[in-house]
């Protein structure tokens, strides 16, 4: 039956390192052609249409409108696209859901625009990735491994980007399917330290920030539980002694997930490298560095961990301009 399948006929570029294939309880995915090593290319794609406005907006007649710009053959391509493989999709607007990236860079304050795109969306989703779409640039999509991909492996996608502060029940109510991932599958030794893991890094992050992944405060059931410290890190007066701690906790639990790959260490590294310069005090300059001489991210907590209760001349002024930061956004 899978001969006749419609992907059968879905143009994948021949030096595209995957081919489409069925995959168990996932419908079809993209597997592995050749070894990808880590940080290489997989596939930069062009959408085929984007519309330029936010998702809950966006209605068949929208679709349908883009649609009719596209040239011929690719009209052919998207009508071979099915809900998950096999059945035809209901809607216009649901094949974009199901298809579509949001291709708006949100560090520059764009608003949402969604590109339909044939073949990054035939990756299936991991909670453990081993690929990563880092930035778009002018809407074109660029997919890298996170890992070494082996022949045969099949290629996958985190499809939401909050999903390291979120536990398994919160990212299956995202998904609406049940993702069975290392950090899914229930009644593993690893499913069960990750929930714990994932929830320390949101809380971590609300320490950091002042507020939540919405970039809001928590008014009830807060992911901090102590008022007293919910309180410092609202109003930014965390020591940069914790801040720097909290950092490097974050970093190793980030690593113990198998989520620190080089784009997320690219990402983050910015923010570490200004906390550790913002030390004053010269004991804890000589143990930040110290720490940060170290090999790994468990060594440099251990060092880091030296800094534990420790009050620096830099404290008032960080909290000072963080508080002035914060008005501004
Ligand atoms: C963008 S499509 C991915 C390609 C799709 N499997 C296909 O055959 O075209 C997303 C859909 O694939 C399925 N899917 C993706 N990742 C999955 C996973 N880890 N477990 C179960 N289903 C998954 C879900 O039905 C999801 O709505």
């Amino acid at each position: 039956m899978s001969t006749q399948h419609p992907y059968r006929r879905l143009k994948v570029p021949n030096e595209t390192p995957f081919k489409l294939g069925p995959s168990p309880g996932k419908g079809w995915g993209a597997f592995a052609t050749r070894r990808i090593v880590r940080g290489s290319l997989i596939m930069s794609e062009k959408p085929i249409f984007v519309i330029r406005m936010p998702h809950t907006e966006i209605t068949d007649d929208h679709v349908t409108m883009a649609f009719r710009h596209v040239p011929p053959s690719q009209k052919a391509q998207f009508l071979l696209l099915r809900d998950n493989g096999s059945t035809r999709f209901t809607s216009m607007n649901e094949a974009l859901a199901e298809n579509s990236f949001n291709v708006a860079n949100s560090d520059r304050g764009e608003p949402e625009a969604h590109g339909l795109f044939l073949l990054h969306s035939r990756f299936n989703h991991s909670c453990v990735p081993n690929s990563n779409i880092p930035s778009i640039s002018e809407e074109i999509i660029s997919s890298f491994a996170t890992r070494d991909i082996e022949v045969g492996e099949e290629i996958n996608l985190c499809y939401n980007p909050d999903f390291q502060c979120r536990t398994r029940y919160e990212r299956h109510q995202a998904l609406r399917f049940a993702c069975e991932c290392v950090a899914c599958l229930p009644g593993t030794p690893f499913q069960r330290v990750s929930d714990m893991r994932r929830r320390l890094i949101r809380g971590l992050q609300y320490l950091a920030h002042g507020a939540d992944l919405d970039g809001k405060r928590q008014i009830s059931r807060s992911i901090i539980v102590d008022p007293k410290l919910k309180m410092m890190a609202e109003t930014f007066s965390i020591p940069l002694s914790s801040r720097l701690i909290y950092s490097l906790l974050s970093f190793f639990f980030l690593e113990e997930e198998g989520l620190l790959d080089d784009f997320m260490e690219a990402r983050l590294r910015p923010s570490l490298t200004k906390t550790v310069r913002l030390f004053k005090s010269e004991t804890n300059q000589r143990i930040v560095l110290q720490a940060m001489e170290q090999k790994t991210w468990l060594q440099r907590l251990q060092v880091g961990f030296g800094l534990y209760g420790r009050e620096d001349a830099a404290d008032y002024e960080v909290t000072l301009a963080l508080r002035r930061l914060r008005q501004f956004l």
